[in-house]
């Protein structure tokens, strides 16, 4: 059984439905949902988006393979509308892999842990939140850490559903 964290997101279409849909396929395909962050709101990141997102993070106990894990996020991005697009621009249901337990993998399609975590306060906030001490398998470094020390200064703040 591996602890898989992956951080889920988009920025465009109905962005609430999109988180709702995708948690729940996560957990019909890959595994029981574990731990949930709360849903944060945040600037995007990069230069080709243009709406602010939703992020949360997800644990997730799985049985199956990295690779196998990579096919199905594949699959669920495309059950939620995603389309071919280019990178860091809009979309509606983006699925990141950011530990399996303390794998560390680095093919051209996959790498463990996600490279960019350490640089983007919208990933280490929600992961500070839910799994503050776990050590970052490379940087050996806990989640909180890593926010302390982040130098991204975009906005995050915790999602309220108009709901
Ligand atoms: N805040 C935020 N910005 C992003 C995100 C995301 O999930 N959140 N995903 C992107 C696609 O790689 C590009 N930019």
């Amino acid at each position: 059984m591996g602890k898989l964290v992956v951080i889920i997101g988009g920025n465009i279409g109905d962005r609430l439905m999109y988180m709702r849909k995708a948690s729940q396929l996560l957990e019909n395909r890959i595994g029981k949902v574990k731990a949930t962050s709360s849903i944060y709101e945040t600037a995007a990141w990069g230069g080709n988006s243009e709406g602010d997102y939703l992020n949360q993070v997800l644990l997730i106990e799985s049985e199956d393979s990295a690779s196998v894990i990579l096919e199905k996020i594949w699959e669920i991005e495309a059950l939620c509308d995603r389309k071919r697009d280019t990178k860091w621009g809009n979309r509606t249901m983006d699925i990141d892999i950011l530990y399996f337990g303390n794998e560390v993998i680095d093919t051209p399609n996959l790498q463990i842990p996600h490279p960019q975590i350490a640089n983007r306060k919208f990933v280490l906030e929600p992961l500070s939140e839910i799994m503050p001490d776990f050590i970052h398998p490379v940087l050996k470094k806990t989640q909180t850490e890593l926010l302390a020390k982040c130098k991204d200064q975009s906005w995050v703040k915790k999602y309220k559903s108009p709901e």
